[in-house]
């Protein structure tokens, strides 16, 4: 499809240089992360983009006051620039940012939630993931996949590719084409694969990995779109790869890293077995140089209080992945002693082993984890008083944070993106409460009624919301999703 920019699909567009005019301006509920326990709801609010695609200002307004608006467009400089005035029931959000999927398990997403983890790779995963050595079969299936990422209104998406360069090369692209902020992972595996799906050895896949990582730089992208260096996990990976990958993400100037870590119990005794020297799992990825502070580890259910520490020292943050975990039955992951540890943590759909692509589902999920691993521990304690200061559960102010911000500081993207702090790129959503049919119809996701304050709206659109309800995905103020679903061609 033709290159196509319309003036109503951008509204700034992200550059370096000095601020720049605001472009537009919109008034109305804006809500969004100023730390893991403050969450910040203007209702009504105004929040200025710059023609360069960045947040230029944003300010609680005071209801009822027309004057105020005025005040605030004058202060700032904003009185030519095109009013965006949001309908009621609806709200402007940051970007979600999904910091654990797999673009080539898009195609089974829903399917094979019966098996554990490792019978779950042999049967559904290493099958479809073998068949992205053909080029033409990634350019068939990439676009679903982060279009649907894009449309659940993910902003910005860790993604693993497969084994192979090629199809890896398809995925960037298709990111960049799209507008998706993407981190994107050729697959390095040199054993424990499936059948044909294994590369033949350490030094061919550092070959491969470099090899990929010359056609990634040569594709000039900038850093909206980036490589990140993906071992898939110790049970796939020797020690010989593990070393020799961590040594390829510093020499080439501190790359990211992604892998798994502790999701299944089978799995981390695999990982004790082929690693003995190795003082944990998460040992294993330290001893190899894998830990860094822009290293993004998946799962991290089966973790003890000094794995912890380890990722704290190290700067390693979590991608949490509540619905993979419920999905292949893995196990709970315990977020809060995460964060008591002081480690980032983010939020991860982690597709197909998570049967949905929303980070909006990732939230919910994480808050009933949360509460399950509050009564588990409750039901453990000894006496009463240990019982009631077993567990405090994830918040709603928490989970949000996890979705956006605390996932922008595990990516350590955080100064260009998470929230909407004056300086970063305008990645943000539209939400429309009403979405979904006319109020009579039974039709919507959610209901909004007269008794419903902004705060209660927000409530709404994460407990029972669904991708219909976002109207408008813009990534570094480019209309990547259009108002009624459609997708804006870039
Ligand atoms: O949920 C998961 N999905 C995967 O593809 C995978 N590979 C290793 N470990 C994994 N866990």
């Amino acid at each position: 499809m033709a290159s196509k920019t319309t003036v109503s699909s951008v509204v700034g567009s992200a550059s370096a240089d000095a601020p720049s005019a605001i472009a537009t301006v919109f008034v109305g509920t804006i809500v969004h992360s100023l730390s893991l326990s403050e969450l910040e709801i203007l209702a009504p609010g105004v929040l200025g983009v710059s023609a360069d695609g960045r947040i230029a200002f944003v300010e609680r307004l005071e209801a009822g006051k027309p004057d105020d608006l005025a005040a605030a467009l004058t202060r700032h400089n904003a009185s030519s620039a095109q009013i965006r005035r949001l309908p009621a029931h609806t709200l402007l959000l940051p970007g979600l940012i999904d910091t654990h999927v797999h673009a080539p398990q898009y195609v089974f997403t829903g399917t094979g939630y019966t098996l554990p983890l490792l019978s779950w790779l042999a049967k559904y995963t290493f099958p479809q993931e073998k068949k992205f050595a053909s080029r033409a079969h990634a350019q068939e299936m990439y676009p679903r996949a982060v279009r649907r990422s894009l449309r659940c209104g993910t902003t910005t998406a860790a993604w693993y590719g497969t084994l192979h360069v090629d199809a890896t090369d398809v995925l960037a692209r298709t990111c960049v084409k799209t507008g998706q902020r993407a981190f994107v992972g050729k697959v390095c595996m040199d054993r424990n694969g499936g059948e044909g799906y294994v590369e033949e050895s350490a030094a061919k896949s550092l070959i491969d990995t470099n090899k990929w990582l010359d056609d990634f730089e040569a594709l000039k992208c900038g850093d909206r779109v980036r490589p990140i260096v993906t071992p898939r996990f110790a049970v796939s990976c020797t020690g010989e790869l593990l070393s020799g990958l961590g040594d390829l993400a510093r020499e080439r100037g501190g790359l990211h890293i992604q892998t798994h870590l502790a999701e299944n119990r089978a799995e981390c005794a695999f990982v004790k077995e082929l690693f003995p020297a190795s003082e944990s799992y998460a040992g294993v990825y330290r001893d190899h140089g894998l830990l860094t502070p822009r290293t993004v580890l998946a799962h991290c259910v089966h973790l003890s209080d000094a794995d912890r520490t380890m990722l704290h020292e190290t700067g390693a943050g979590v991608s949490h992945c509540p619905v993979s975990n419920f999905g292949l039955d893995s196990g709970v992951c315990d977020v809060r002693a995460l964060l008591e540890a002081g480690c980032k943590v983010g939020l991860g759909s982690d597709v197909a082993g998570g049967w949905s692509m929303s980070i909006v589902e990732a939230m919910r999920s994480a808050i009933v984890a949360s509460r399950v691993v509050g009564h588990v521990k409750h039901a453990a304690a000894t006496d009463a008083h240990a019982a009631k200061n077993a567990h405090v559960a994830l918040s709603l102010a928490e989970t949000f944070y996890l979705a956006t911000l605390g996932g922008a500081k595990l990516l350590d993207i955080d100064s260009t993106t998470g929230n909407f702090a004056p300086g970063k790129e305008f990645d943000a959503l539209v939400v429309n409460l009403d979405a979904g049919g006319s109020e009579d119809s039974g039709a919507r996701p959610v209901d909004i009624f007269d008794h419903d304050d902004a705060a209660e709206m927000f409530e709404k659109f994460v407990f029972i919301s669904d991708d219909r309800n976002i109207s408008e995905v813009y990534v570094a103020g480019r209309r990547v999703v259009g108002p009624s679903g459609e997708r804006v061609d870039v």
